[in-house]
């Protein structure tokens, strides 16, 4: 048995050495071994060491941030962008974050690059997203003679195997927990073996495990489940389905922590300022290259299924969700609406939910 991290290790290292700014080393057979860093944490210094290793250092950006940039997507979903000797962090940042878009609009055209493979630029930006970045890689080819101990290493064939096949969660403890709307609480934690974000269960009372439950897959919200923001309608949908399970003695709310649509705090505040310069909830994230949701919903099933059930009520109105609890095997008895908590500030984001994305009014 060896004591090296396998595949599920390996990625949880990357995405923690991302996040810090520390490069990682992605490698397949047809394309070698590149190095690759995140456009928002990479230093001057390490900048100017990537550089030094001459060959051609690129920004990987999704089609979304292409589009927004006027770049040409020669990859289909990604363009790589080569990045001239003469600029600077500040020019590599700017193509990946939009903030300054309309103030500072970049100055092209941006020369796409055209020749060559584009797997590992893929795999480097579905990185990025797991360790919830700006969806963006500085990439250059590793020299065959570099000394890269300490560096993480990850094999493309196998991260896109890990990453076909989903974590499995493991129930950690569940404990009782009386709140506001019944006193027969009880508090499941869940946590997946790769060392990504726990989800949790709260169960009201002892659902019959035979017939439909009254359950809400709520994705976290700080802002609005916890600071009560105006913006969106998360808080009151979460207190409104507490509330109806609480009163029907039974239900389970699904906690999942995939806030933003699964872009993470910091990149739907980048959606908000966006959102301040006129730009909608949809269009906010295409500029930022995400899609307009990124969440993987198949989690609420796998949830579902570990605490005994296989029907339900679902309290919703998106109906990507319940064709997603269908496709995975947890029957939809019946959708119930949870129409709560629209304010002045939420009507265009609640408007452009149902225009854009489907959701029932
Ligand atoms: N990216 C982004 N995420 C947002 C924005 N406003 C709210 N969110 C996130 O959107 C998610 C809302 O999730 P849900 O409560 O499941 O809502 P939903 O998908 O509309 O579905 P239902 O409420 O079930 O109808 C939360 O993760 C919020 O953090 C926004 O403007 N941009
Ligand atoms: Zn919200």
């Amino acid at each position: 048995m060896s004591l090296l991290p396998d595949i599920t290790e390996l990625m949880a290292r990357a995405r923690a050495d991302l996040r810090m700014g520390v490069p990682v080393v992605l490698s397949d057979r047809a394309q070698g071994s590149v190095l690759v860093a995140s456009t928002e944490t990479l230093s001057a210094t390490r900048l100017a060491a990537l550089r030094a290793l001459g060959g051609e250092l690129c920004v990987a950006i999704t089609a979304r941030r292409a589009e927004t940039l006027k770049a040409r997507a020669y990859d289909g979903d990604l363009a790589r962008i080569a990045v001239p000797d003469d600029v600077d962090l500040a020019w590599i940042a700017a193509i990946a974050d939009p903030s300054d878009d309309l103030n500072a609009p970049m100055k092209g055209p941006l020369r796409s690059l055209r020749d060559g493979q584009a797997d590992l630029h893929r795999l480097a930006i579905a990185l990025m997203k797991t360790a919830r970045l700006l969806p963006a890689a500085v990439i250059t080819p590793l020299p065959a003679s570099l000394p890269i101990e300490g560096l993480t290493r990850i094999n493309h064939a196998a991260a896109v195997s890990f990453m076909t096949t989903r974590s499995p969660l493991q129930e950690v403890v569940a404990a009782r927990l009386p709140v506001q709307v019944s006193e027969a609480g009880r508090l499941h934690i869940f946590r997946p073996e790769d060392g990504g974000e726990e989800h949790y269960a709260f169960e009201i009372g002892r659902p019959d495990r035979q017939a439909p439950v009254l359950s809400r897959l709520h994705s976290a919200c700080f802002t609005g489940d916890l600071l009560g923001s105006l913006k969106c309608d998360c808080g009151p949908q979460l207190r409104g389905a507490l509330a109806q399970m609480g009163a029907e003695g039974a239900g389970v709310l699904l906690y999942l922590n995939q806030e933003g649509r699964g872009i993470g705090l910091a990149n739907k505040m980048r959606a908000y300022s966006l959102q301040d310069q006129g730009f909608d909830t949809v269009e906010a994230n295409h500029r930022l290259g995400f899609e307009d949701d990124e969440r993987d919903f198949r989690l609420g099933s796998d949830i579902l299924k570990t605490l005994g059930f296989s029907s339900v009520r679902l309290l919703t109105n998106n109906p990507a969700k319940i064709a997603m609890m269908e496709r995975t095997g947890i029957s939809v008895a019946e959708r119930v609406p949870l129409k709560v908590g629209e304010t002045a500030h939420n009507r265009g984001y609640l408007a452009t939910k149902a225009a854009k994305s489907g959701h029932l009014l």
